[in-house]
């Protein structure tokens, strides 16, 4: 079993950064900025970058690749017009097999485990909405800037029957604290923009897409003379135990969801769900 520290340590180990960068597949868009060496990552499965086992295992192995070729930070976004993630593709998980349901959330789990660890200082853009798992992407990003006030993020996973699993869950405790967290997951709440703002779950409500550019910037500007590896090593400590919970815990963690996702009543409401989004 690998350990928090263990991770931590082999993953802040600098490499030299290399400027060309491509992410290897059509669903993820990466532009290196050749000066500062910030990678923007943008997500452009159509229609709503529904996360299914592909566009997961996509983000996993571009968080990889820009650890390894030492870019200096990362901002995920989306190329998708108003939409930042409609969560996890809920096709993958209506009526799939055991085999494929355990991939699938395997897949998730190592994507999260990553982005959530990576030394590199990471900013969510969200130029979108950003629903259940759309929302997780952001929240396991170090900054939060949302792009204008017409969109929602939130965990509204009981709305659809379900739960969000416990790491879903701490991750948005370490953000928003337990309280404002049980109110609204147990309601399965999606925050306006100004809500979300308010409560701390975005940090920053701009205009445009330059400004969160500019944004960000200012963000990763604030490290420019921290070494990255006292930086890591930081970043890594203060989220250790939401880490370190599901680092521990995958296989159980595998099985709530394998249990769950298989229920009857928990398959007819997805069913019902999938086709109210599609009558719309
Ligand atoms: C124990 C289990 C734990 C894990 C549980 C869940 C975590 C999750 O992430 S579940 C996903 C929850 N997501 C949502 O509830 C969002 C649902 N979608 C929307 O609210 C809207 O689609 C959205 C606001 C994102 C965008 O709205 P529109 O721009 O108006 O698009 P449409 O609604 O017309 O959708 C277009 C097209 O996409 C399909 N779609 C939408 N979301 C999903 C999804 N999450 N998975 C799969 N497919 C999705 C929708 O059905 C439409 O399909 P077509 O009609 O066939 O084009």
């Amino acid at each position: 079993m690998t350990t928090v520290l263990q991770h931590v340590v082999r993953r802040s180990i600098l490499r030299p950064f290399a400027k060309s960068f491509s992410s290897g597949s059509p669903l993820v868009d990466v532009q290196v900025n050749d000066k500062t060496g910030v990678a923007i990552v943008k997500m452009g499965r159509a229609p709503v970058n529904g996360l299914n086992t592909e566009l997961l295992g996509a983000l996993n192995d571009t968080f990889d690749s820009l650890e390894k070729n030492k870019a200096t930070g990362m901002i995920l976004s989306s190329s998708i017009p108003n939409i930042y993630s409609a969560g996890l593709d809920i096709s993958e998980m209506y009526n799939g097999t055991p085999e494929n349901l355990t991939k699938f959330w395997n897949t998730l789990q190592s994507m999260w485990i990553n982005l959530y660890s990576t030394p590199l200082p990471t900013v969510a853009l969200i130029n979108g909405n950003a629903p259940a798992g759309g929302c997780l992407l952001a929240m396991s990003c170090e900054y939060r800037v949302m792009v204008g006030s017409k969109f929602v993020i939130g965990l509204n996973e009981t709305q659809l029957g379900l739960f969000a699993p416990k790491w879903f869950q701490d991750t948005m405790v370490s953000i928003i604290g337990p309280r404002q967290t049980e109110l609204a997951l147990t309601s399965g709440k999606l925050f306006s923009a100004q809500e979300a703002l308010k409560i701390g779950l975005i940090d920053e409500l701009v205009a445009s897409e330059e400004e969160a550019l500019a944004s960000s910037d200012k963000f990763f500007g604030l490290f420019k003379r921290i070494p990255g590896y006292a930086r890591g090593q930081t970043k890594n400590f203060v989220r250790a135990e939401v880490l370190d919970w599901l680092l521990k815990n995958r296989e159980h963690d595998t099985k709530v969801f394998l249990n769950s996702i298989q229920l009857p009543h928990v398959q007819k409401g997805l069913g019902l769900y999938l086709q109210s989004l599609k009558k719309k």
